[in-house]
């Protein structure tokens, strides 16, 4: 996968290069660029933002310089278009169905809006070249798209193959199959009064699973109840009914 990010900070995204996606980068099991905006801008200030039409607080980021960086890095892949993605509190939900999806695409390009904006013209250009998609992490709003970029690229780059050591680890976690994770435990088994459940030291990988499942529904129910509503009943095994 190539990822390409454009930002008037790309410093911002230094810890791309750190930790998981830095070994996958330095593996070439993942392809990562920053382009910074400004590089697109031709007058001597270097300049990306301008005063919203029809009035308002803030500024607007300007469109010559985003149709000319994304022009630059827009790859054809036999026929398909890249995913431009931008951050926005006005997105689709970022979750791991959609992390997922995105693991899928031979290239993502993320552009960082800051101030009140990019021109939404430039959307509407861009889908000439690109499959368009604002995302949200939450319902709430940050300064710019460039912290969103840092965990949706964590969140999608460790779903490549190669990335994380063992691929096992990613099957039972949250939201991997709709409900979240069970808790985990380590040695020692006694610590401060706080004691491992009984039922992990027993060796019965069968009542292991089940207890392992059921805390997956309690946990769900008790903090995510919107997620069991998703949840589809229908598919629950036998297990799970055990579980429940
Ligand atoms: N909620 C998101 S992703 C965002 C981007 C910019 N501001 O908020």
């Amino acid at each position: 996968m190539r990822i390409d990010v454009v930002s008037i900070f790309p410093e911002y995204l230094a810890p791309l290069e750190l930790s998981l996606i830095g070994k996958a980068r330095q593996d070439g099991l993942l392809e990562l660029n920053v382009h910074d905006l400004r590089t697109f801008t031709t007058d001597k200030h270097r300049t990306v933002d301008d005063t919203p039409y029809g009035g308002g607080a803030g500024m607007v980021m300007k469109p010559e310089p985003w149709a000319q960086a994304l022009e630059s890095i827009a790859e054809g892949h036999d026929g398909t278009k890249p995913v431009l993605i931008v951050p926005s509190p006005a997105g689709e939900r970022f979750n791991q169905a959609l992390a997922y999806e995105l693991a899928e695409e031979k290239q993502l390009v993320f552009a960082c809006g800051r101030y009140e904006g990019i021109d939404e013209r430039v959307m509407d250009w861009a889908r000439d070249h690109f499959t368009v998609r604002p995302v949200s992490l939450g319902d709430y709003v940050l300064n710019g798209g460039e912290v969103a970029v840092l965990a949706m690229v964590e969140a999608i780059g460790r779903l490549l193959p190669g990335v994380v050591g063992n691929p096992e680890s990613l099957i039972e976690e949250s939201h991997s199959d709709g409900l979240l994770e069970y808790p985990v435990y380590t040695k020692p088994s006694s610590w401060r009064d706080h004691e491992v459940p009984e039922i992990l030291l027993s060796g019965n990988h069968g009542k292991i699973a089940q207890w392992r499942r059921h805390e997956q529904f309690r946990r769900t129910a008790e903090r995510r109840p919107d997620l069991l509503a998703d949840f589809d009943a229908g598919a629950l095994s036998r297990a799970d009914r055990n579980a429940l």
